[in-house]
């Protein structure tokens, strides 16, 4: 299998242009309105129709009424939701009972030393776990944490976040092949996205992708 790539947090022209031409297999929509990188709907709906087809989109939420997740998710056509909050598995079910066109459901753990496998079966019922740095605050400080902490957990289930850039993106491939990684603080200069990084980071992930099989 070859690991996937998301880049998150976008929210400019220049950022959909970056990703066509470097063609992740995913990219991320930040719905969290405390967040730098926060995109109305609207505008997000208008970014993605100029996103080339083969890219699917993520629709980023923390704690959202599920009502309101499904109105983002209809007005934009989200591909996939990615649940950064505190969410649990009786929110995702009644998520994916209301909103039948999602895809797939990913739910964020946010890791420290005191990672409690208890927390993801808590929420087993999600698609995939998006596991990152714990941080006060939800997601996208570029904060990194220790990967062996997650110990054997379900490669084809797991999406590695967390402070990834161009220097420890391919050992996180390597090591770990799991199913995607995705970054946004990896990907920017002066807290926007840059396209040499963002096609520098594609590159990387593809060829310790292919060094896996
Ligand atoms: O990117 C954000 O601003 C954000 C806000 C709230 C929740 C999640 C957010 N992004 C996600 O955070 C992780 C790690 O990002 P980073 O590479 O460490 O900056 C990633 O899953 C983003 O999708």
């Amino acid at each position: 299998m070859e690991t996937k790539i998301k880049i998150c947090g976008l929210f400019r022209p220049e950022d959909i242009e970056a990703v066509n031409e470097a063609e992740p297999d995913f990219v991320g929509f930040v719905f969290y309105p405390k967040s730098r990188r926060y995109v109305s709907p609207e505008k997000a709906a208008e970014l993605r129709r100029n996103l080339k087809p083969a890219i699917k989109n993520v629709g980023v939420f923390v704690n959202l009424p599920v009502e309101q997740v499904c109105d983002i998710v209809r007005i934009v056509q989200l591909d996939i939701v990615q649940l950064h909050g505190d969410e649990d598995s009786e929110y995702i079910t009644a998520l994916r009972d209301k909103c039948a066109e999602i895809s797939e459901i990913w739910k964020a753990v946010r890791v420290n030393e005191n990672l409690n496998l208890a927390d993801v079966n808590k929420s087993a019922s999600a698609d995939r776990f998006v596991f990152d740095a714990y941080v006060e605050g939800y997601g996208g400080f570029g904060k990194s944490f220790d990967f062996r902490l997650l110990g054997n957990i379900d490669s084809e289930r797991t999406i590695l976040a967390g402070g990834l850039t161009s220097e420890n993106i391919g050992s996180a491939v390597t090591d770990y092949a799991p199913y995607a990684v995705d970054l946004s603080s990896g990907a920017e200069t002066d807290g926007l996205k840059d396209r040499d990084k963002i096609i520098d980071l594609v590159n990387r992930v593809r060829s310790c992708s292919k060094m896996n099989r």
